[in-house]
Order: C-alpha cells, then sequence, then structure tokens
C-alpha cells in the first residue's frame, strides 16, 4: 500500500500544490476553483499563497513537457501521485530559479516519504538525481514539427493543428507560449462611483500598485496585491474582470433608460458592466440555466451598488417561449464555450476539452441566437461573445446565423478603442492572448433591421 490519507493544507505549500493537482487529474476538479477554496478555506498567507498558485499552475501548464523530459527516467508503473510529484519537482527545477536544485530533490523525498514509505522516497530520489547528473533530453529528437511543438508547448496534438489550420504557424506558435505565461490580475473601474484616477488613489492608499490599461479605458491592471482583499473591491469600486471581458458589453452599447437581456448572465461580469454603462438607468434581465450561479449576479450588483439587474432561471433555447417578443432594446449572448481563450487561467482544459465536444457547442450557440432574435425589437443590437479561439463556434456560428435570418444584419463594431476596432472584421473581432496580454475573445455585433 503507498496511500496515505493526506490533508490539502498542512503549511507545506508544496504538499499543497501536489494536493491540488492530484484533485484535478482524479476528481477533474477546475484548478482555479480548487486553488482559491485552499486559499480562503486555510487563510494562507500572501507569500505561500503566491507559490502555491505559481507551482499547481506551472507544473499543470507544462505537464505534457515535463512528461516528455521525466519519460526515459521512469521504468514500469509509477501511482499518479508520484507521477505528479517527480512533475512538480521537476517544474521546480527547470523553470523555478528561487530554489536550489538539491533543495528541491531533499524536499521532494520528505514528501514520499509521508505521502508513501521509504521505498517510494528512494525511488523518486534516484530519479530527481539521475535528472540532475544527466540532464533532460531535447526536444529536437521530436521529428513531427506539429507533436514537437505541441510537446514544446505542453498542447494536445489535435489542438494544434486544429488552431494551424485556422490561423497559421506563426500565430499558433505565439498563441500557444503565451498561454502558458500567467495572467496580470485585472479589474474593471465602475464608473458610477468613481473616475478611474480615483479609483487609483484609493488603491496606493491601499499600499496597492495599480495602472491604468493602454487599451480598455475603464481597466486597470494589478502589479501588487490582490483585488479581492482590497477595500476598494470590498466597498464595489471595482470588478475582477479580464481585459477582453470588457469587450462585449462596450460593443453593445447599452444606453440609459434601455431594456436589454443578458441572455447566458452568471456570475454576472457583464451583466454588472452594462449596468454601469448605463448609469444605473433602465433595466437588465439577467437569465442563466443554471439558478444556483444567479445568486451571484445578485451579491455582485448589490456590492456594485447597482439595482437596475433583475435575475432569473431560464434556458436561453427557450426565452422566445418565456419572454415577450421584440421586447428588449438590446441582447447579449455571452454564449458556453470551449474556453480555448481563457486556457492561461485554466490549463486542466488543454488537458480535458475533447474535439467533438466543438461541435455540440455550436449548435446550442446557434439555438441561443436563434431565441434572441425573437425577443429583440426592431432596430435592436445583439451582440454575440465568447472566450474561445476556434473557428467553428466563432466566424462559423456567425455566418451560419446570418444565413437563416435575414432579418439581421452585422454591423460594424463600435465603442472600443481603435487598436481592437482596426482588428475587426464584418463586425466581427478576434482577439488572440498574444494580442494585448489578455484572454482570447470574440465579439460579434449585428442589428435587427427595421422592416
Ligand atoms: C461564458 S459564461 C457567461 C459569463 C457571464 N456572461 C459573465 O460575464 O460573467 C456562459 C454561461 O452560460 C450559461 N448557460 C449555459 N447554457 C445555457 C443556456 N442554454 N441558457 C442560458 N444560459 C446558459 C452557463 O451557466 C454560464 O454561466
Amino acid at each position: 500500500m503507498t496511500k496515505k490519507k493526506v490533508p490539502i493544507w498542512n503549511g507545506n505549500v508544496r504538499d499543497a500544490a501536489l494536493a491540488i493537482l492530484l484533485a484535478v487529474d482524479k476528481d477533474q476538479a477546475y484548478s482555479n476553483l480548487l486553488l482559491n477554496q485552499t486559499i480562503n478555506k486555510y487563510k494562507i498567507e500572501a507569500k505561500d499563497r503566491a507559490l502555491l498558485t505559481e507551482l499547481t499552475y506551472g507544473t499543470l501548464q507544462h505537464k505534457y513537457t515535463l512528461d516528455y523530459y521525466l519519460e526515459p527516467f521512469i521504468r514500469g508503473k509509477i501511482d499518479l501521485w508520484v507521477n505528479w510529484l517527480l512533475r512538480l519537482s521537476l517544474y521546480q527545477m527547470l523553470y523555478l530559479d528561487r530554489v536550489p536544485d538539491h533543495a528541491v530533490v531533499n524536499e521532494s523525498v520528505e514528501i514520499a516519504k509521508r505521502r508513501g514509505h521509504k521505498g517510494i522516497a528512494s525511488l523518486v530520489n534516484g530519479i530527481l538525481r539521475s535528472i540532475l547528473r544527466q540532464g533532460v533530453r531535447s526536444t529536437e529528437g521530436i521529428t513531427d514539427p506539429i507533436h514537437r511543438l505541441a510537446i514544446e508547448t505542453s498542447h494536445p496534438k489535435w489542438l494544434v493543428e486544429r488552431f494551424i489550420n485556422s490561423y497559421g504557424l506563426e500565430r499558433t506558435t505565439e498563441m500557444l507560449q503565451e498561454n502558458n505565461v500567467p495572467p496580470i490580475p485585472t479589474v474593471r473601474v465602475n464608473m458610477t462611483k468613481a473616475s478611474v484616477q480615483e479609483v487609483l488613489l484609493m488603491l496606493e492608499q491601499e499600499g496597492v500598485s495599480a495602472k491604468q490599461s493602454k487599451i480598455m479605458p475603464e481597466c486597470l491592471h494589478f502589479l501588487t496585491g490582490q483585488p479581492s482583499r482590497t477595500k476598494a473591491f470590498k466597498d464595489g469600486f471595482i470588478t475582477i474582470q479580464d481585459e477582453s471581458s470588457m469587450m462585449p458589453a462596450n460593443a453593445l452599447n447599452p444606453k440609459r433608460g434601455w431594456r436589454v437581456l443578458d441572455m447566458c448572465a452568471a456570475p454576472g461580469g457583464k451583466t454588472t458592466h452594462m449596468a454601469e454603462l448605463m448609469a444605473n438607468e433602465g433595466s437588465i434581465l439577467a437569465t442563466d440555466l443554471h439558478p444556483h450561479k444567479l445568486d451571484l449576479i445578485d451579491e455582485t450588483s448589490v456590492r456594485l451598488g447597482l439595482d437596475i439587474i433583475q435575475t432569473a432561471p431560464i434556458d436561453g433555447r427557450k426565452a422566445a417561449e418565456l419572454l415577450q417578443a421584440e421586447s428588449f432594446d438590446a441582447v447579449l449572448v455571452d454564449a458556453p464555450c470551449s474556453g480555448l481563450g481563457v486556457m492561461r487561467r485554466k490549463p486542466d482544459i488543454k488537458y480535458t476539452k475533447r474535439e467533438e465536444d466543438l461541435s455540440r457547442l455550436h449548435t446550442i450557440q446557434l439555438e441561443l441566437l436563434n431565441n434572441a432574435v425573437k425577443v429583440l425589437k426592431k432596430g435592436g443590437r445583439l451582440v454575440y461573445s465568447t472566450c474561445t479561439v476556434n473557428k467553428e463556434e466563432n466566424e462559423d456560428t456567425v455566418s451560419a446565423f446570418l444565413a437563416t435570418h435575414p432579418e439581421m444584419e452585422s454591423i460594424e463594431i463600435e465603442n472600443l478603442p481603435k487598436e481592437l476596432v482596426d482588428r475587426s472584421q464584418s463586425g466581427m473581432l478576434q482577439v488572440f492572448p498574444q494580442d494585448f496580454g489578455s484572454d482570447g475573445f470574440f465579439v460579434a455585433t449585428f442589428r435587427k433591421k427595421q422592416d
């Protein structure tokens, strides 16, 4: 028997990283959620928090690369946790320089003793010391260039092939590399409460260093500190949101007094953004398939001091049956998608997503859009957005939608910074992670013809 019950947090960051990695693999836990839960539950201090995040994400991000390096050193079958311990150790040896290699080996051997027994500790010790002596093999031995790129950037080969077919080798390579770079925390300033300059000053007074983005004016980049722990956050001056995620609400451009439908609204990042753009005047119906997620929208609205948002559990595929026809001035369909634009944040997506999932999503996305059209007023605006980089869910969904809806027309992207508008084509904008260091995101804008 090599298994011992180990608590997720025993005060040791590497033990905790290993426990999280194992849970992500074995129980299909989401790495970002489990990491946050662990940090909050055990009130882990800032220094340990940063290291735990780096070790967990870093190891997961580089899984395939680490496996390629480890393979020649592993003989026979090893337990899953031992495999993750080796990946975690090798990640530190290859990608982090803050801990000397021999210290990494010693610490890993101690973990192996705690979790298993002396025999496993000696196996781990032997493998890691052999790697230290011999070094890891070069990826140049991989003759197939696509396979090599997949191993070097740790992405599945089918996905790399798919990206290359759609976007070319250069763009794909940049994107795959960017996916392994940890994102900078970003927030949106609640303009109904304070200006960007006022919020920057508040943060400075709290000892947090932040700067205004050069792209989206309401976006701040956090250079130090954690947004959710600031007073500015608790008092409703900021919302944690990726910069690309700020595009859809701006592109919809809702005005004061409008009646807006946010069809896939939870957890409410874009609903509350729209309410802020509307200066909290008008009404927004925020619907989502999952009723339990709607509480998050209500909580965020209260925190931000917004009171024009009403929530309802509605399957968007039935929206036209349940809501009044042609009753909304604008509709946002921020659709469920494969999330291939957010792999920096959710590395597990790289390893769990299957190619067949992508076609299923295209069908759901079309159903949502078909319903959106029916409840949209003539002359009303519709925005379709996803956090993915995948033509089938983005451009192809848009063309299939337009082909069956002569009453809808594509309109040029507006109300976004010039750098973004310049990248758009025929009312569609695909942002790649490497473009501005934000999530991969897609936005398309439409209008319902007057008649
Ligand atoms: C990309 S997320 C939305 C993020 C949200 N707009 C925000 O900015 O915070 C997609 C959402 O669609 C919801 N969803 C999935 N299928 C749906 C359906 N058939 N009808 C309505 N919502 C659905 C999911 O529960 C999920 O919350």
